[in-house]
Parts: structure tokens; sequence; C-alpha cells
């Protein structure tokens, strides 16, 4: 066990924050200290701090009131990539449920979490895939669960049953709204509807669940460091109601406000691609309480290995020349994880540049 104060922490308390806080801790290890992670902050935003926009799923599948909420899913995902989400038909003792299994599962002795731990040359599991020079506030666990016959042996099928089964009937509520987005998405872009059905249909998807405990100089750390999704949309569930969640927006991070019930929404950087840049897959991050742990489930929705990762066929022409290059997805996953979980950087290697652009464009 680590002790207070230590800057020379054992191998249980870098693997782990939640061991690490078992014995009270005054100050931060230096491995965990982010300087400078709290500017530009909210209190230099002139006027009133923008509320991230709401999206009543109920509206979007109304017959008489589908094309405005359209029109404003629209308009979100061009100027936020992130919308709160209403009315979204999961319910809500199910998402209680979800919420009582993690908090179980995150209570287990350390031993029987190391089970999942992630092993040599891999990402998924429980615990960090590789430990950098500064670590993250949080304890995460994240597994890929589709296509199923993806599902690694060790993980999934050995989670506690009632986890498995919780998550199980929680991950086909998702898939089934997942698909309904996707196609109001598509719908909103004057996309083809069939090209992003096709891509998703039996995608990949995987989970990330991570569990932030509370820290005494929570300026001191970030819970998950400055990111934007790798994915097709995200759809994070804040499962215990503690907010912690920023956005950065106009350069500045704002706070996403906890909303009962509200699951959030992110445009990814496959669908910035996809849409050929017309929405914006946002940079966010997650802080730490200082009094309260806090949980999320993050559900990433992706198209399937097989699929083409490009500006979406239907949306281009001469006058909107393809913005990124295309990649098989399963090369995409591949070549993101083994860059960092950090800034915009995977997104921008899939720009194409201005010279090849501009041959592009010579070409039509
Ligand atoms: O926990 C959160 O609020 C954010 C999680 C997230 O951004 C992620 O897992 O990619
Ligand atoms: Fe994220």
């Amino acid at each position: 066990m680590a002790s207070a104060n230590s800057d020379s922490l054992d191998i249980h308390s870098v693997f782990s924050v939640q061991e690490l806080i078992k014995e009270p801790i005054i100050s931060v290890p230096q491995q965990y200290v982010h300087l400078n992670q709290q500017n530009p902050t909210v209190s230099e935003f002139t006027g009133p701090l923008p509320t991230l926009p709401t999206i009543d799923f109920k509206q979007l599948v109304s017959v008489d009131t589908t094309d405005l909420e359209l029109e404003r899913l629209h308009s979100t995902c061009k100027e936020w990539g992130f919308f709160q989400l209403v009315n979204h038909e999961v319910c809500s003792s199910l998402m209680d449920e979800l919420n009582h299994e993690i908090k179980q599962f995150y209570n287990l002795p350390l031993e029987e979490k190391m089970k999942y731990m992630v092993r040599p040359d891999d990402f998924q599991g429980y615990g960090k895939a590789k430990l950098e020079e500064k670590l993250d506030w949080g304890d995460r666990f994240y597994l890929i669960t589709n296509p199923v016959h993806h599902r690694k042996p060790h993980l999934f099928p050995e989670l506690p049953p009632s986890l498995r089964n919780t998550l199980e009937c929680y991950l086909l509520e998702l898939q089934r709204l997942a698909m309904k987005l996707l196609g109001f998405i598509a719908e909103a872009l004057k996309m083809d509807l069939k090209e992003i059905e096709e891509m998703f249909d039996d995608g990949m998807q995987s989970v990330r669940m991570t569990y932030y405990p509370p820290c005494p100089q929570p300026e001191n750390v970030i819970g998950l460091r400055p990111h934007s999704d790798a994915t097709g949309i995200t759809i994070l569930n804040q499962v215990n109601g503690v907010d912690g969640l920023q956005i950065k927006k106009d350069g500045f991070w704002i706070p996403v406000k906890f909303i009962p019930d509200a699951l959030v929404v992110n445009v990814g950087d496959i669908l910035e691609i996809m849409s050929n840049g017309v929405y914006n897959s946002i940079e966010h991050r997650a802080t730490i309480n200082s009094e309260k742990e806090r949980i999320s489930i993050a559900y990433f929705v992706n198209p399937k290995f097989e699929a083409e990762v490009g500006p979406a066929t239907s949306l281009i022409n001469p006058q909107s020349p393809p913005l990124f290059r295309s990649m098989r997805m399963e090369k995409y996953v591949k070549d993101f994880f083994s860059r960092k979980l950090c800034g915009k950087s995977f997104l921008e290697h899939m720009k194409i540049e201005s010279t090849e652009e501009a041959t592009l464009l010579d070409g039509n």
C-alpha cells in the first residue's frame, strides 16, 4: 500500500487509483500531477456560460415534430458535436441496475479485478494499456463487445454474471438506440441512409467503464485527459450522477451538467470524417471531484471492421471534394490504438494535406 504523500508508488497504486487512496493522502503523487489543466478556466468566459443543447428523442421519432428536431440535431452536431439526449426510451430501471452493478464491480477486491487486467500487447481489459509518464486519475475497464466473436474469452464471458447480464441488456438497448440515431443523422446530413446502415450494421462496438475516485487536490489531476473519440458516435452514461465531463467550446472548457435519465451523445472522429467535416468531433475531458467518486460508462459505436472509413460517397462531389483519406476500419482501429489517447492527432492524420487535395481538385 502506498504511504501518504509518497512519490515512489508501489505497483498496485500505479495500477489502480482506487487502491492508492485506500489510505488517506494529503497531496498527489507526482505521476498524477498535470499542471495547467484548468486553463483556460470557465471563469474567464464573458457572459453566461453556454449550456449543452438537449435533443428530444421523442420529438425526433414523432411525425409532427421530426423536421424541426432534425434541424436542431443537425445544427447541434455542427456547432457543438455533443448533446444531451432525453426521452431516449432506455429503461431507467435498467440504468439503475447498471449503476449498481458497475459500483459492485469496482468494489471487488483488487485481486478479483486483476483477473481482467490488460495483457501485454493488448488494449482491452481492466487497468492501463500502457504506463505513461503521467497518469490519469481514474481506473478503466475497456472491452470490445461487438461483433460477439471479437469478445475476448477472459473478459466479457468471465464478468460477474449479474454485471454481464445487465450489461448485455443495456448494450442491446443502446445498439437499437444508436442505429436509430445514426438513421436520423444520415437524414440530417442528407446522406444515403443505406450507406450508413451498411457501415454500422453489426459494427465494432465497445465500452469503457471508468471509476474516478475523489482527490484531495482535484485541480492538479485529470480523470481522463483531453481527447476526441475515434468513434462514429459515443453514448455516455454518467452512471452515478456526479458531474465531471467538460467539452472544449470556442477555446473554453465548458462543464456538462448531469441531467437525470439523459444520455450524453457525441460526434466521434469517424462521423466527422464521414460527414466530410460538416460535423465536429470535439475535444473533451473528465475532471475530478474533491469529495465524490464518479462513475461513467461510455458506449462507442463504430463501423464494421470490413467497412471503408472515409467521407460518405453520397456527400462527395466536385463542389465538395473529400477532406479526409479513406482507410479500412480494421486498420483504423489498429493504427489508432498504437497512438496515444491525447488531442486530435489521429483525426489530423486522416486529413488530406493541401498538396494532395490540390491534386485531387485538379483531377476533378
Ligand atoms: O467519463 C467521462 O465523462 C468521459 C468518458 C470519455 O470521454 C471516454 O471514455 O472516452
Ligand atoms: Fe471520450
